[in-house]
């Protein structure tokens, strides 16, 4: 967690007043119609805390990501970061609030050089960025630039890309991109990284390696980490929550969890597509 606030004027308290949490949901609750996805849930995600969410397929856990994101509006219920309510607050805002959201690979520009990609990324979050107001102005163009840069040095360093910080990212190798991935999570110097289902689509020895790398680089980090593997979260979850048809069915310890029964049941006739 980095105690460099560097914005301005920034009178949130850090934490949920009332429960400690840097991110809660109360009664989020998302409906496609007659379809409840997400039915009231209630989460608390403690400073420091490795927190992932798994479920069977369909179970909600992209839902409940997005309605925490901003991407989608939840139908009831409040989303709150380090007690303020965001439940309607636009994704970009959140970010600029410290709710760093993994980026999809797309977001990587492959024209770029490593280090101008981890740039945007710091300026985007920068004092002033897309901001013209008075008191802004105060902030001189050369303070942000130099504030930006050395962000962008520091998380070079932090992904292991700093020799790599010239090189277009488009000849990166997979598992630097990855790297580059997350650098750009990082830039936005988030007091909470949301990652959906990281290791989608890739084999096991790579879905290993990414998962390793999670830990190694955001491990300090709290974190929210939607799954649909169990076993890749066991070793890296400091808590474990399951959804079940949209429904929060265990929140406990990731041993706790993977000997409880109706976690079991739920994996194996929870599938519904
Ligand atoms: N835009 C939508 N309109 C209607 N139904 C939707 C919509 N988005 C999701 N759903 C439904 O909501 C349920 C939950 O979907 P969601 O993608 O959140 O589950 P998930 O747990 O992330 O599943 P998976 O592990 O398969 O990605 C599914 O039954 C899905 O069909």
């Amino acid at each position: 967690m980095s105690a460099t606030d560097e914005s301005a004027g920034d009178g949130a308290a850090e934490f949920d007043p009332e429960t400690g949490a840097v991110l809660r949901t109360e009664g989020l609750t998302k409906r496609f119609g007659d379809f409840t996805a997400v039915d009231s849930v209630d989460l608390a995600v403690a400073d420091g805390e490795f927190r992932s969410v798994i479920g069977p397929n369909g179970a909600g856990k992209t839902t409940l990501f997005n309605c925490i994101t901003g991407a989608l509006a939840p139908t009831e219920g409040g989303v709150y970061f380090r007690g303020e309510e965001v439940t309607r607050m636009a994704p970009h805002e959140r970010v600029r609030r410290g709710m760093g959201r993994s980026f999809q690979i797309s977001t990587v520009f492959g024209g770029l050089s490593v280090r101008e990609n981890v740039r945007l990324s710091a300026q985007s979050v920068a004092e002033g960025a897309g901001e013209i107001s008075l008191p802004r102005k105060l902030f001189s163009p050369t303070d942000r630039f130099e504030s930006v840069e050395r962000r962008t040095d520091e998380v070079l360093a932090e992904i292991g890309l700093e020799n790599r910080a010239d090189e277009y990212a488009r000849t990166l190798a997979h598992g630097d991109r990855r790297r580059l991935e997350l650098g750009l999570v990082l830039a936005t110097d988030p007091d909470l990284v949301l990652l959906d289902e990281p290791t989608a689509g890739m084999g096991s020895e790579e879905t290993r390696r990414t998962i390793a790398l999670v830990e190694e680089v955001l491990a300090d980090r709290t974190m929210l980490l939607i799954e649909h593997d169990i076993d890749l979260v066991m070793n890296v979850s400091d808590t474990v929550t399951v959804l079940n048809r949209g429904q929060v069915l265990a929140t406990d310890t990731p041993e706790r969890i993977a000997d409880d029964e109706s976690v079991q049941r739920a994996y194996l006739g929870g599938v519904r597509e």
